[in-house]
C-alpha cells in the first residue's frame, strides 16, 4: 500500500518529510492518531501547513506549460530515431512534441507532419492522412509543403492496404447474470467476516475458464509508458493522439475522448502541480474524486441498497482503505497529498462555486483522504502481454473485482480487455469455497517469508492459504506430478500470431488434462497446464500489434 510514498518517488517522500518536520511542532502529541476519525487528519494537517514555504513551493511546481522550444528540442529527438529507422519511438517523440506545442503554432504543425512520416512508414494511412491535414490546417511552413502534399497523395493511393489495428477484444457477455451483482455471473455471492473482510464465495461448483465476472473500469489512468500511444480517457491504442489544449500531459484518440475528459475532471486535473502525477496511483485519486463527485456520473439514486453496481461510487467509496491501521507518519503523508489536491481545487473559481458550504469543504478533505487510501490498495496494473514495446499500460480500480481476495495459490485470475477486466476460474472450484486471485505474488515464484512479508507491508494481512500454511516448496524445487504430453503444448509467446482455433485446441486439451492431474497439486504439470490456460486466454482478450 505504501509504495507509492517508498523507493519509486523519493522525491514526494523528500518533500513530505521536509514539511514534517517543519510541522512537527504541531504534532508532537501524536495528535492525528488521537483523531477518532482518521479523515479529519487533512483538515488538521492542511490548517498547520498551507502557510508554509514548502508547501507553497510545491504548489507553483506544475512546470507544465506549453512551450515551443521544448516541442522543437523533442521534435529534433525524434528525427534521430526516424533515421535510424526506429519509427515506434520516433512517433513516440513526436506525439510529445505534438503535446508540447503551444496551440495553433507552426510547431505544433510541424510535429504533425514528422508523425505522419511515421505512420506512413508504419502502413497506418488513415492516421498519416489525419495528421497531414491537422499540420495543413495550421500555420505549416510554405517551403515545406510540397512534401508533405506528396505525402498525402502517396497515402491516398495507399489506404487500401491500411494496417488494422486489433488490439483488445470485446469481453465476453454474462450469460446467468447476478440478481445481486450487476457485473458478475450467478455462480458467486460476496460475503462478510471478519477474518476475511467482504470476500467472494461460490455459490455452486464451477469449473475451470468459467467466467465469474465481467467488468468496466470506473476510473483508470494510463501508466508513464504508453502515454504516448494510448488514450488517457479510454485506453485504446492509438498512434495519432491529439493533445489536451492546456497540458502536456493529456492525449487522447478522439475530439469526443478529448471533449469528455475535459467537460468532467479534466479541467481541473490539468491544473494540479507536477508532484502529483509522479505515480500513476496518484493520479487516479484526483480522477476518482472528480468523477465521484460529478453529478451527472451519480446513479445511486436508482439502485436498490441490496444490489451491488460496479458503475455507482457509492460501492467505490466502500473499498478497502485500512485507515485505522495507518501510523502518524502515514497519515500525515496522505493528509499532505490530500491538502495538496485541496488546495489545487479551492483555487479554481469554477469548483468552488459548486462546493462553497463549510459542510462541503469539510466533506472535500475527507473524501480527498479516502480516494487516496483507496487508490494505493486496490488498482488493478493493466498489463500488456502481446503489445508492441511497453509492459504496463495503465492502472484501473474496480468497484467489484477488487472484493476477490489474495491466495498464493489463487483459483480465479483477471483478464484485460483494455480497461475492462474479466475474471475466469483457473483451478476447479467447490460450492461454498473462496473465491481468490493472486495479488502478484504466487506460491511457485516466490518464497513463503518473501510473500508473507509483503502481502503483511502492503496489504496489511497474514496469507493462510494452503501454500503458506504448509509451506510448500517453490517452482524448481516441486514434484513434476502425472506426466503430461507436452508436445501438443504450444508455448503461447506474444511473438505468435492469433489463431482461434490453434488456441481453442490447447485450451480444451489442457482443461480435460487439469481434471486428470488436480489431485497432484501442488506438482510443476499441474501448473504448466494452468499457465497454457492463462494464456490462451490472454491470447484471447489482447493480441499484438507492430508497427
Ligand atoms: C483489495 S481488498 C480485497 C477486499 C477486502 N477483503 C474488502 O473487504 O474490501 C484487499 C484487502 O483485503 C484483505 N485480504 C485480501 N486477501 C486476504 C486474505 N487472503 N486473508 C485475509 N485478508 C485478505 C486485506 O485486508 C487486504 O488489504
Amino acid at each position: 500500500m505504501w509504495g507509492m510514498f517508498k523507493e519509486r518517488h523519493l522525491k514526494i517522500v523528500a518533500k513530505c518529510c521536509i514539511l514534517y518536520q517543519e510541522a512537527e511542532l504541531y504534532f508532537k502529541e501524536d495528535e492525528l492518531k488521537k483523531l477518532a476519525d482518521p479523515s479529519d487528519c487533512v483538515n488538521l494537517v492542511y490548517n498547520h501547513i498551507y502557510k508554509l514555504t514548502t508547501f507553497k513551493d510545491i504548489i507553483a511546481d506544475t512546470q507544465d506549460r506549453k512551450s515551443n522550444i521544448t516541442s522543437d528540442i523533442i521534435r529534433i529527438e525524434g528525427n534521430d530515431y526516424f533515421l535510424r529507422d526506429n519509427y515506434l519511438n520516433a512517433l513516440e517523440k513526436y506525439t510529445k512534441s505534438i503535446a508540447s506545442a503551444e496551440n495553433g503554432s507552426s510547431y505544433l504543425a510541424l510535429a504533425y507532419a514528422n508523425r505522419s512520416a511515421c505512420l506512413f512508414k508504419g502502413k497506418y494511412y488513415k492516421e498519416c492522412l489525419q495528421d497531414i491535414n491537422r499540420a495543413l490546417s495550421l500555420d505549416y511552413p510554405e517551403k515545406l509543403k510540397p512534401k508533405l502534399l506528396k505525402r498525402k497523395m502517396d497515402a491516398e493511393s495507399q489506404k487500401h492496404m491500411q494496417k488494422q489495428v486489433r488490439f483488445y477484444s470485446k469481453p465476453p457477455v454474462i450469460r446467468s447474470k447476478n440478481p445481486f451483482i450487476s457485473c458478475a455471473e450467478d455462480s458467486i455471492e460476496i460475503q462478510y467476516n471478519k477474518k476475511y473482510g467482504r470476500h467472494i464465495i461460490a455459490t455452486r461448483d464451477i469449473n475451470i475458464g468459467e467466467v465469474l465476472s465481467v467488468e468496466n473500469s470506473f476510473c483508470h489512468v494510463v501508466c508513464a509508458d504508453s502515454k504516448y500511444i494510448h488514450c488517457h480517457e479510454c485506453l485504446e491504442l492509438c498512434f495519432n493522439m491529439i493533445p489536451c489544449e492546456n497540458c502536456t500531459r493529456a492525449l487522447y484518440c478522439s475530439e469526443d475522448c478529448r471533449s469528455n475528459a475535459f467537460k468532467g475532471y479534466h479541467k481541473y486535473e490539468c491544473q494540479f502541480p507536477k508532484i502529483l502525477f509522479l505515480d500513476p496511483k496518484m493520479m487516479m485519486f484526483i480522477k476518482l474524486t472528480l468523477i465521484g463527485m460529478d453529478d451527472s456520473k451519480k446513479t445511486e439514486a436508482e439502485s436498490p441498497d441490496n444490489i451491488h453496481r460496479s458503475d455507482s461510487f457509492k460501492e467505490i467509496i466502500k473499498l478497502e482503505t485500512h485507515d485505522k491501521e495507518c501510523d502518524s507518519l502515514k497519515l500525515f503523508m496522505v493528509a499532505t497529498m490530500a491538502s495538496i489536491a485541496y488546495h489545487v481545487l479551492k483555487e479554481n473559481q469554477e469548483f468552488v462555486s459548486k462546493y462553497d458550504t463549510d459542510e462541503d469543504d469539510l466533506n472535500l478533505k475527507k473524501l480527498l483522504f479516502k480516494t487516496l487510501l483507496i487508490s494505493s490498495i486496490n488498482p488493478f496494473l493493466i498489463q500488456n502481454f502481446f503489445n508492441i514495446n511497453s509492459k504496463e499500460l495503465g492502472n484501473a480500480l474496480y468497484a467489484f473485482t477488487s472484493l476477490y481476495n489474495h491466495s498464493c495459490v489463487a483459483n480465479a485470475q483477471y483478464f484485460h480487455h483494455g480497461s475492462s477486466i474479466v475474471t475466469r476460474v483457473t483451478a476447479s472450484i467447490k460450492k461454498g469455497e473462496q473465491i481468490t486471485i493472486s495479488y502478484g505474488l504466487t506460491f511457485d515464484n516466490q518464497s513463503r517469508a518473501y510473500r508473507q512479508k509483503i502481502l503483511k507491508e502492503l496489504y496489511l494481512f497474514e496469507c493462510d492459504c494452503k501454500a503458506c500454511t504448509n509451506n510448500w516448496p517453490t517452482g524448481d524445487n516441486l514434484p513434476f506430478g502425472k506426466e503430461i504430453p507436452l508436445s501438443f503444448i504450444l508455448n503461447l509467446e506474444p511473438s505468435q500470431e492469433y489463431n482461434e482455433e490453434l488456441d481453442q485446441f490447447i485450451l480444451n486439451k489442457c482443461k480435460r488434462l487439469y481434471y486428470q492431474l488436480k489431485n497432484y497439486e501442488p506438482c510443476q504439470n499441474l501448473l504448466i497446464l494452468q499457465y497454457n490456460i492463462a494464456q490462451v486466454y490472454r491470447h484471447e482478450a489482447c493480441s499484438e500489434v507492430k508497427f
